[in-house]
């Protein structure tokens, strides 16, 4: 498809969202670029009768008067009708505008958390993200007003032409051939203009990212203190300076370009001027119509640039509109293939309650953008009411493997069940209510100590009694009873002027939010990783009480918060090394008991 006619196609999506919130902002606009289309016609037609008139009038002081003072206040009329249409048609595009952002960003937040988690490991998802954030309704509605716009010089060039055309013919013939290589060029140029932009996207990512660093409290204490400030503001100049180069770079063309463009142009219209002003069958006989004629031709040459540029920059603007549905619509195809060719084997809508065990069966698991399996071949039971830990040195698959039993990464070799179903066919509400779950990484959300807690369990976020009751028992009302607003006040100072915490507090309020949620299975990703001794001992000491009655599988580095656990996980590059209690693995005298004596010797 040609570049215009898929511009046009993108377009016209935007159209459910104009009948929808749009109509009387697109009516508006459709009389005003009428209006403004007809404008210069009647404005050349008026104004060179206005200049005949009082030529009269300064010749014999009689004869025009009335016709001059009728003519400006007509004049005046089209001036002011055009200021209302403007003013309405401002209003309801503002207002069209914030309907459009809201509904765009909308969509774009469900479509993020529609998709897996395995498609921000995929860079092409992540960078069409980072391109279809930002100002996406003014991208959108960009290209409708050129169309206006483009639809409103069409007008113009329609009246012009046709007055023109009544005083020569080879007007329309002359302007169609100044117009067509106009336009391919502007095309071409802005296609180049978005392919930039488009390339230029790691590198300006990398701008934002070094620039966010420099704004982030917790980034801004390591520079300080590796003195890095000069090395990444160094590489930030360098990567700007790329960046705004190559944009120089295409202005500069385009304004050569441009300016040869006006000037081959404007040479040419006076050529014709001339030639219709002072050619054999000349009918100007006034200095009216030379007013008249010379403005039309002025009028001609403005309209077939502006069309020209339009034309171009629709073609680069619709584009975002494409990405953007590329975006709402991306499917990673291997992804897409395995659930598609499991959901039509049987829908996720199986229901468990957890009654019996939790089983790996062979499970293999490979990040989309790693060749490198971070499973392999795992195997191993857990039955209800077990406190298993998973042991293991880094990156030997820990996190990979409750990211998989909580359905966050679909596995395609091996199986997961639960209570002999497998993960595949437990709708996906079910699986969330089975377990909740502290990460490593867990979020901290800068809105109050009831929301960061009771984001545990959305169904129950009134619930201030048990939400009071998780809280105690992870230790977190200690301290937010002292609060001024006690639950109410907000954590963090990034929305609010709350209360800064400290990492092991931050910590205990996501064992809080994960406890709220009232759940058959726990997992826990180093749940003490930012606790002090103190806190630490505590939560152990509190660990048969707070997941009393619940399967609990923890991640810890701590052999020692091993020692707890029914049974025992032991990880090695990808693979179960061993599965067995404390005592058994020390007698076993495999890699549990090395690591647990390596770092017993530590305390020695
Ligand atoms: N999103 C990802 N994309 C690609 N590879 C990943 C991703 N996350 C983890 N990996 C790789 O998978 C392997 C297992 O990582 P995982 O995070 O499960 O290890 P871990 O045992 O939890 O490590 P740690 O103790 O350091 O938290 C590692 O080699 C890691 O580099």
């Amino acid at each position: 498809m040609n570049n215009f006619g898929q511009s046009i196609k993108n377009i016209a999506k935007i159209s459910p969202f104009i009948r929808k919130k749009g109509k009387l902002w697109f009516l508006l606009s459709l009389i005003q670029a009428a209006y403004n289309g007809v404008t210069p016609f009647v404005s050349a037609l008026l104004y060179g009768a206005m200049i005949n008139h009082l030529i009269h009038y300064f010749q014999d002081r009689e004869s025009g008067v009335y016709q001059v003072f009728y003519l400006l206040i007509l004049q005046l009329c089209l001036a002011q009708f055009s200021y209302l249409i403007r003013m309405f048609q401002a209003y309801f595009m503002k207002k069209f505008e914030f309907d459009l952002d809201h509904d765009l960003k909308f969509l774009t937040n469900q479509k993020v958390a529609k998709s897996p988690l395995s498609y921000f490991d995929i860079p092409e998802f992540y960078n069409q993200l980072n391109r279809v954030r930002g100002s996406v309704s003014s991208k959108f509605l960009h290209p409708i007003m050129n169309m206006f716009q483009i639809f409103q010089h069409i007008v113009t060039l329609l009246s012009v032409i046709g007055y023109l055309i009544s005083v020569h013919w080879i007007f329309a013939v002359l302007c169609i051939v100044v117009f067509i290589p106009l336009t391919i060029t502007q095309l071409k140029l802005s296609k180049n203009r978005y392919l930039v932009s488009y390339l230029q996207s790691r590198d300006s990512r990398e701008i934002g990212y070094i620039a966010n660093l420099f704004s982030d409290k917790a980034s801004i204490k390591e520079i300080k203190i590796f003195n890095l400030s000069n090395h990444l503001n160094e590489r930030w100049s360098q990567r700007f300076r790329i960046v705004s180069g190559q944009i120089l770079t295409l202005a500069r063309k385009q304004q050569w370009i441009d300016f040869g463009l006006q000037t081959g142009t404007t040479l040419f219209f006076t050529g014709i001027s001339f030639f219709i002003l002072f050619g054999k069958n000349s009918k100007v006989t006034q200095v009216g119509d030379f007013y008249t004629i010379t403005q039309m031709i002025q009028n001609v040459q403005n309209s077939f640039t502006q069309l020209s540029y339009l034309t171009g920059s629709i073609y680069e603007e619709t584009l975002y509109i494409q990405d953007f549905y590329e975006f709402i619509e991306y499917g990673d195809p291997a992804f897409a293939e395995a659930a598609a060719a499991a959901a039509a084997e049987s829908p996720p809508t199986a229901a468990v309650q957890f009654q019996d065990s939790i089983e790996f069966d062979s499970v293999s698991y490979r990040y989309v953008n790693s060749d490198a399996e971070a499973l392999k071949d795992v195997s191993f039971q857990i039955k209800k009411g077990e406190k298993i830990a998973i042991v293991g040195t880094n990156g030997s698959g820990k996190t990979t493997l409750i990211k998989c039993l909580l359905g966050l990464y679909p596995i395609r070799e091996g199986n997961i069940t639960i209570d002999g179903v497998s993960l595949h066919e437990v709708s996906p509400q079910n699986l969330q209510e089975l377990m909740t779950v502290v990460f490593q990484d867990f979020t901290k959300y800068a809105f109050s100590a009831h929301d960061n807690i009771a984001f545990g369990d959305i169904q129950k976020y009134r619930d201030r009694e048990l939400l009071v009751a998780a809280a105690e028992k992870s230790g977190v009302h200690q301290f937010v009873q002292h609060f001024a607003d006690g639950y109410d006040t907000a954590l963090g100072r990034l929305l609010a002027d709350g209360e800064e915490l400290s990492g092991g507090q931050w910590q205990k309020i996501a064992f809080a939010r994960a406890l709220f949620r009232d759940s058959e299975i726990m997992i826990l990703d180093e749940p003490t990783a930012a606790l002090d001794p103190y806190a630490e001992m505590e939560i152990y000491k509190e660990f048969e009480k707070l997941t009393r009655n619940r399967t609990t599988i923890f991640i810890s580095h701590r052999m020692a918060a091993a020692k707890l656990a029914d049974r025992i996980v032991v990880m090695q590059a990808g693979k179960v090394a061993e599965v067995g209690t404390h005592q058994e693995l020390i007698e076993r005298n495999g890699v549990y008991r090395e690591m647990f004596e390596l770092q017993a010797e530590w305390y020695r």
